[in-house]
């Protein structure tokens, strides 16, 4: 797994990397805007592109010049630089590179002391080289303007390693000019900022130059953040061995599914069972009984009586349960709950309204056997551990309670947060909005409880469940990945991660 950085730490890696190499910073400089220019090109070919380079004057600037000049280089013709000259400072770097640029007979060179000196904009593409990780406050006066004026212009615009305004770590607060980039070429790794829903009015997608940093110091560098990789999931996954059988795998019950929702209570068990569970078992309603056995034969039913509890349940038996999705909130469901969590207690996964009743019954949480797996969208999140105004105190929360309940929580989303009982907290970077559709969800209840049961680490069974799930949703490749879908890829998924 990658660790995420602040942008106070990548300063730190980039002292050590300069001091480590025995570089000079403007070699590094290079570095990086060889890096972006490598991937500028892929992305945009045409070397025929107008392209205007609107630099600051600190080093966010200095590799906006240092772009500009290997972009001519690469076969740009048509390149203009503006440089907002709206402070009195400037660093070293930028000098240096702004004297290479001007050996430069052909390129154009605008000095702004305003925003207003900006004149027309003709051209097809803008690279944004304002401000980048040393943002210390929200854009005011000129900053402002300029901003406010190239996002009225609707031009593609590339910005070099954040947008201009765009926080690297808390995201973005509301009411302040951020410049809105269709793609953001980042150094090294990915802000924070990225992954959190916030930063989504600024920026398109993203994409991470590899500017030679010294990866050992980041990976040492303190906190909790790191962004998971396929790696991580190929490394854990277990391999079915030649004499393994159905006992080795365990027997998940998934405890789901209410008279109206039965959909749920198939959709969850059925990705228990395709993500690998021995055996898999579902507690439903007598009414959903047909529906079971006509859609998944594999899987056993414990039927609910009317009050909604099962008779003489084996607890023993089962190695992981899955509570939740689709159960409904009445008082069924309640004493359904308070029996699952007295009479069973290794981890479990708890999810949609087992995560509602025991947000409208807090003291039961003291119950959830340690190490179990809370599976909350945003808004359980918040009903659960209190309303929150950000995305970044959601993650403070999220950390704070992992560590002190011993479990491990998984807040969903695009970039979904999993924060462990180590004090971890690992973004899931697969996933795609084609996965916004109902039941999504329940598929990841299911398949987290399936790698409970085979006898995952509860923390390892979260991370690596979402990365499965998110990765099957993409395999779909459809403009929507119906849960279904999303399940039936999970075999072939996973015998390809796991050889
Ligand atoms: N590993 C790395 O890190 C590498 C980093 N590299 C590059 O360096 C970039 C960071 O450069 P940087 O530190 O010089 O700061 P930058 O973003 O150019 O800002 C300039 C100055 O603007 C000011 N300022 C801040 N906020 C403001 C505001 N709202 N309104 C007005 N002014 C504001 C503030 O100055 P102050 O106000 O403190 O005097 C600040 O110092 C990074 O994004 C990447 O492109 C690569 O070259 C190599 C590897
Ligand atoms: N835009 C998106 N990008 C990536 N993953 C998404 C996106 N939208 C939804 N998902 C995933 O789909 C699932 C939705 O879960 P949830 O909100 O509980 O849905 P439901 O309750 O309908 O099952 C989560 O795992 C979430 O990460
Ligand atoms: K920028």
């Amino acid at each position: 797994m990658q660790k995420l950085l602040t942008a106070k730490q990548m300063r730190d890696a980039d002292s050590f990397t300069i001091a480590s190499k025995s570089i000079f910073s403007a070699d590094l400089m290079e570095e990086a805007s060889h890096a972006f220019v490598k991937i500028f090109t892929e992305e945009f070919p045409d070397r025929s592109l107008r392209v205007s380079v609107y630099c600051g004057t600190g080093n966010n600037g200095g590799d906006g010049l240092a772009i500009s000049r290997l972009l001519m280089q690469a076969g740009y013709h048509d390149i203009k630089v503006m440089i907002a000259r709206f402070s009195a400072n400037s660093t070293d770097d930028f000098e240096i590179n702004f004297r290479r640029l001007r050996e430069f007979q052909n390129i154009r060179i605008q000095e702004l002391r305003s925003a207003v000196e900006c004149g027309a904009e003709t051209s097809d593409l803008i690279i944004d080289a304002l401000l980048g990780s040393g943002l210390n406050k929200p854009l005011s006066g000129e900053w402002e303007k300029l901003v406010t004026w190239l996002n009225s212009l609707h031009k593609t615009i590339v910005s070099v390693d954040i947008p201009t305004g765009l926080p690297a770590e808390e995201g973005a607060g509301s009411g302040h000019a951020i410049l809105h980039a269709r793609l953001a070429i980042s150094f090294q790794r990915p802000k924070l900022s990225f992954l959190l829903p916030g930063s989504a009015p600024y920026l398109d997608r993203f994409r991470v130059a590899d500017i030679g940093l010294d990866d050992d110091f980041i990976q040492n560098c303190e906190g909790p953040y790191y962004l998971l990789e396929e790696n991580d999931i190929r490394e854990r996954l277990i391999h079915r061995a030649a004499f393994s059988h159905k006992g080795t795998f365990g027997h998940a019950m998934l405890v789901a599914g209410a008279p109206e929702t039965m959909g749920a209570a198939l959709l969850t068990s059925r990705a228990c069972l395709y993500a690998g569970a021995g055996l898999t078992s579902a507690c439903i309603p007598a009414t959903g009984l047909t529906a079971l056995n006509a859609s998944l034969p594999e899987v056993m039913a414990v039927v609910r009586s009317e009050q909604g509890l099962p008779t003489s349940v084996d607890w023993e038996k089962y190695q992981a349960i899955g509570i939740g999705p689709g159960l409904g909130t009445g008082p069924g469901s309640l004493s359904l709950l308070r029996v699952v969590l007295k009479n069973f207690h290794k981890p479990i996964v708890l999810d949609a309204d087992a995560l509602n009743l025991i947000a409208h019954n807090y003291e039961l949480i003291q119950q959830v056997p340690e190490h179990s797996v809370l599976t909350p969208h945003m808004k359980e999140f918040d009903r659960l551990f209190g309303d929150h105004q950000d995305w970044w105190s959601r993650i403070e929360t999220g950390i704070d309670r992992a560590t002190t309940l011993g479990c491990t929580i998984v807040l969903k989303n695009r970039y979904t947060i999993i924060f462990t009982p180590q004090g971890m907290c690992l973004f899931n970077p697969t996933g795609t909005p084609a996965m916004a559709t109902g039941g999504s969800g329940d598929a990841l209840t299911g398949i987290i409880t399936s790698f409970l049961a085979q006898g995952y680490e509860p923390h390892e069974a979260a991370f690596i469940g979402t990365y499965v799930h998110g990765a099957a949703g993409e395999r779909v490749r459809g403009y929507v990945a119906t849960p279904s879908q999303l399940i039936d890829e999970l075999p072939l998924l996973m015998k390809e991660l796991a050889d």
